[in-house]
């Protein structure tokens, strides 16, 4: 198998779990997973799709500025320039994006304070923090229409290798250095916004 199918193979598996979740609401959500790094080449989903029906024609592969590297009835992602950012800024090798309700709801709620930090629970783990008082911070970004100012904006918070951000009342994107490190970031950033959002319900009422 080449790399280019090993990397296809791993991202459709991704998709397929994220499919099951039902994560890609309304054809919303997009994947990409690096497959070269100099010089850069990742695949991304192809724009506009229901992506829980899997097809061969899901992915397409783009170069470092998020340009279909052959030519192509498919059109990449509308979202491309963010995994732009991250495989030009970072080591990262996957990054995934998706929407739901709970990610738009917390993206809401701590928009303003541009922010929000997590600590005191088990699973922050997952993003490789293993003290007692371990805390995560996921920054919020306001949602712009025009991709390139999103971009920008999400391009300050993309440091390390591995990551999150929320973008306002719009979605997660997470990345991490393989496919198995994005998803599980991006596993533990929804797990902790239903807990949250459940643990508030529940006090409210109380
Ligand atoms: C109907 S979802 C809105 C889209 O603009 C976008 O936010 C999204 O996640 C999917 O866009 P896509 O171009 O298919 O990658
Ligand atoms: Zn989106």
């Amino acid at each position: 198998m080449s790399l280019l199918e090993q990397r296809w193979e791993e991202l459709a598996d991704i998709k397929r779990v994220l499919a099951k979740r039902e994560w890609f609401p309304g054809t919303s959500g997009n994947l990409a997973i690096k497959v070269n790094s100099d010089p850069i080449s990742f695949l991304v989903t192809a724009s506009g799709k229901d992506k829980t029906k899997e097809t061969s024609e899901d992915f397409l592969l783009v170069d470092s500025t998020g340009q279909p590297v052959h030519d192509s009835q498919l059109k990449p992602s509308a979202e491309t320039l963010l995994h732009v950012e991250i495989f030009n800024k970072t080591n990262a090798g996957c990054s995934l994006h998706v929407h739901t309700v709970d990610n738009n709801v917390i993206s809401e709620l701590y928009g303003d304070q541009g922010k929000i930090t997590f600590k005191g629970q088990e699973i922050i783990k997952a993003y490789g923090l293993w003290e007692e008082d371990a805390e995560f911070t996921i920054p919020i970004i306001y949602n712009h229409a025009h991709i390139p100012t999103l971009a920008e904006d999400f391009s300050e918070f993309v440091k390390g290798d591995a990551g999150a951000v929320l973008i306002r009342n719009h979605g997660i994107t997470v990345w991490g250095r393989d496919a198995l490190e994005a998803k599980k970031f991006l596993e533990a950033s929804e797990f902790l916004f239903s807990y949250h959002l459940k643990l508030m319900a529940l006090k409210a009422v109380r």
